[in-house]
């Protein structure tokens, strides 16, 4: 029995990790999960009395300052939560002998347009960071962080992450669906959903097999977040107008990459993997949320 501890239990995708661990296939773990009232990470005495008292083998680390276009503005507190208090986390697990198991984004990486060209099957592991963002930069930082403080780690990058719970491009879409005739929805973006069922399960196997380093988990395909928005209202059977634009027509604080998509070949190779294609991942996630609303 393996002992884990799950921070940031109440985001998208730290409250798929714990309907995924419940369920009696994976009951080899012995979980602990913290919501950010229970153990706030930025709580540095906090944080190592909580880890220290319950020496865990394992941290899953799916809290996060996740708001792109505030990070903009509220870069103190960015830092604060995807940097400092991750490397800290990578400083305990180095003294208390603990598998760090931490999340990072497509958009540490530039995402110029010919990058799309360059390198079609998308960013590998190793290709050079260069964030066009403040959120981007701190994820980054984060990763470099734990990378100087310790070797026992898994960084998983993933992309346009979306999932039943918390909040997401799928579910927004859905909300604005209903509410608005016409929507407008960038043309010039273009990279690869990951949904988070998809997520906690190749995260278990590589948690299995004792795996270790910096992988790249998304979905088969490439499309805009335009064609996503398509295929979320045809699937879902919502009459809505989509007008395409490009990322000047549509002003947000801060910079997108037109192109993130993420090179799924390293986690491939690892025996037990599964990358799925992102329609049959929109489909899965459909059907959960339609039958939640039947609930
Ligand atoms: N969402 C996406 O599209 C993508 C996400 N990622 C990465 O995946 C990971 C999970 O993201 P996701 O689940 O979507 O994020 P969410 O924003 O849904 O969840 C983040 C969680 O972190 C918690 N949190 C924030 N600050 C603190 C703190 N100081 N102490 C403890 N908990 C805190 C939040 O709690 P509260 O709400 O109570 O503040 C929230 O529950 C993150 O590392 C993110 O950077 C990567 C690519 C895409
Ligand atoms: C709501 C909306 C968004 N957009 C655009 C804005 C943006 O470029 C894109 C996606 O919108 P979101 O607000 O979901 O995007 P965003 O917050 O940028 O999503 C990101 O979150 C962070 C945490 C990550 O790590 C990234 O991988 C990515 O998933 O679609 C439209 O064009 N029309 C709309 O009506």
């Amino acid at each position: 029995m393996k002992d884990l501890i799950l921070l940031g239990a109440s985001g998208q995708l730290g409250q798929e990790w714990q309907q995924i661990l419940d369920k009696e296939d994976f009951s080899q773990f012995n979980i602990a999960a913290y919501d950010s009232d229970q153990l706030d990470l930025t709580d540095k005495h906090k944080l190592a009395e909580v880890l220290q008292e319950r020496n865990p083998d394992v941290v899953v680390n799916c809290a996060a300052y996740t708001k792109v276009d505030e990070s903009e503005k509220h870069i103190k507190q960015a830092e604060t939560v995807n940097v400092k208090a991750v490397a800290e986390l990578a400083r305990l697990s180095e003294e208390l002998n603990f598998k760090l198991l931490h999340y990072s984004t497509d958009y540490i990486f530039p995402g110029g347009e010919e990058d799309k060209q360059r390198f079609p099957k998308g960013y590998t592991e190793d290709h050079p960071a260069d964030p066009i963002n403040k959120y981007g930069e701190t994820k980054w930082k984060g990763e470099q962080a734990i990378r100087d403080n310790t070797d026992n780690y898994l960084i998983i990058r993933v992309s346009w992450l979306c999932g039943q719970f918390g909040s997401n491009f799928v579910k927004t879409m859905l909300k604005l669906g209903k509410e608005r005739s016409t929507l407008q929805v960038v043309d010039d973006q273009w990279g690869s959903p990951t949904f988070t069922t998809n997520v906690v399960e190749n995260c278990i196997n590589l948690l299995y097999r004792e795996v270790k380093g910096t992988y790249h988990l998304t979905s088969e395909g490439l499309i805009t977040w335009y064609e996503f928005a398509r295929a979320i209202f045809d699937k879902a059977g919502v009459e809505v107008k989509v007008e395409p634009v490009s990322s000047d027509q549509f002003e947000t604080m801060a910079d997108r990459p037109h192109y993130s998509k993420l090179c799924t070949d390293k986690i491939e190779a690892v025996p037990g993997s599964n990358v799925i294609n992102w329609n049959q991942g929109l489909d899965n996630l459909l059907s959960q949320l339609d039958s939640l609303s039947r609930l």
